[in-house]
């Protein structure tokens, strides 16, 4: 029978038709707000509607918005990750129908307090959501005078933290000297290796406009090619290091260097699904697939659910390795790779059994 993962592919799909939507997430005043304001700030943002979620009877949020408008909609007494997620799905539809003037980039700011983990899972469950938008990435401000102490006491925090693509580190002005220590960066790194690392607070509301105007057209580069411009941190990072965080949530990338038979990668991630999906904070990938080498099939997906799978029209760039980027809760890295490794040489024996014996293993 098959998996989630394999039922997804005749799943309807419209990749060049749907919305991306940006989730800004962080701690209690962490900063979203006063990114969101500056990013407000900046010209050309037509075609964009924020939603904020506040935790609490009265919401003060969307007053503190600078540039409140028809665009942005205040989802208030209580938190998107449980008893308003029927008001987010509503108000998503809602401005789903808009076209005038069309609607071209979302981006949602979520309560202090959200684990943002039931935030993507609804836009990946949702059928109509799913259909309509797209997610195009997970900002987290993280404050740096605090979060330290925050990260240790608020679980919450570090959910946030681990399943972004971006990290905004916010209140640096007010460390001594101005730059983060390296105790701090080395605690961000650890809980979650693989996003991008924001610290020039000038350079913070560019950087959130690009991850929210981007992909500029969603037919051309839809989401999860972003996921994989490392950043300087990431590149001078040592390579064989998977680091987990104290709270067991590890991230680690499968990579590989030789294409994929499909079966065998189908039947690896259904597998990885069925049987640690609880643990799959956030997976998302581009993988070359053997029977489609000149377009690869991004992957995106957070516990059991995972978004259809869809196909760019061609590879970013000149690398064209499969490369999958798992944030997860105790997952052992090496017996994941290890098991897609069996799975592809039993495909491979059964396809070919001489040529099997013969050929390498895929893993780089
Ligand atoms: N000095 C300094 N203050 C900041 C910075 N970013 C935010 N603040 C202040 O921190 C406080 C909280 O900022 P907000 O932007 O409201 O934080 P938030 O994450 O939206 O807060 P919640 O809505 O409670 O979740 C405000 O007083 C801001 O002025 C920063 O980079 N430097």
């Amino acid at each position: 029978m098959a998996g989630h993962f394999s039922s997804l592919l005749t799943a309807d799909r419209r990749a060049g038709e749907r919305v991306p939507v940006t989730v800004l997430t962080g701690f209690l005043g962490s900063g979203k707000t006063t990114l969101l304001n500056r990013l407000l700030q900046q010209p050309d943002l037509r075609g964009m509607a924020v939603i904020v979620n506040e935790f609490g009877e009265v919401g003060i949020d969307h007053d503190l918005i600078t540039q409140t408008s028809d665009d942005t909609i205040l989802l208030a007494n209580g938190c998107m990750c449980c008893s308003v997620r029927g008001d987010l799905v509503a108000a998503m539809n809602r401005l789903g129908e808009r076209t005038d003037p069309p609607l071209r980039h979302v981006l949602i700011e979520t309560s202090g307090l959200a684990d943002p983990g039931p935030i993507l899972r609804t836009m990946m469950g949702d059928a109509a959501i799913r259909g309509r938008f797209a997610l195009a990435g997970v900002a987290c401000t993280v404050d740096a005078v605090l979060c330290m102490g925050t990260l240790d006491r608020h679980a919450e925090s570090v959910q946030q933290a681990a399943v972004a693509d971006h990290l905004f580190l916010t209140k640096t002005d007010l460390l001594e000297g101005g730059a983060p220590s390296p105790e701090l960066l080395a605690r961000l790194r650890e809980l979650n290796s693989v996003a991008r690392l924001h610290v020039a607070r000038d350079a913070q509301p560019q950087a959130l406009r690009e991850l929210v105007q981007s992909p500029k057209d969603s037919s051309e580069v839809p989401a999860g090619a972003m996921y994989y411009r490392p950043s300087q941190a990431d590149a001078d990072a040592p390579k064989d290091s998977a680091p987990v965080h104290r709270d067991g949530i590890s991230s680690f990338v499968v990579e590989r260097d030789q294409p994929l038979p499909r079966d065998a990668f189908f039947a690896w991630l259904d597998m990885v699904i069925a049987m640690r999906g609880e643990d799959l904070l956030r997976v998302k990938g581009l993988v070359h697939l053997a029977d489609e080498p000149d377009r690869p099939m991004v992957i995106h997906g957070v516990q059991h659910l995972f978004h259809p799978p869809e196909f760019l029209p061609a590879w970013p760039g000149q690398d064209r390795r499969t490369r999958i980027v798992f944030i997860t809760r105790g997952v052992d890295a090496q017996a994941m790779d290890e098991t897609l490794d069996v799975l592809v040489h039993r495909h491979m024996r059964r396809a070919s059994p001489t040529a099997a014996a013969a050929s390498p293993k895929t893993h780089p």
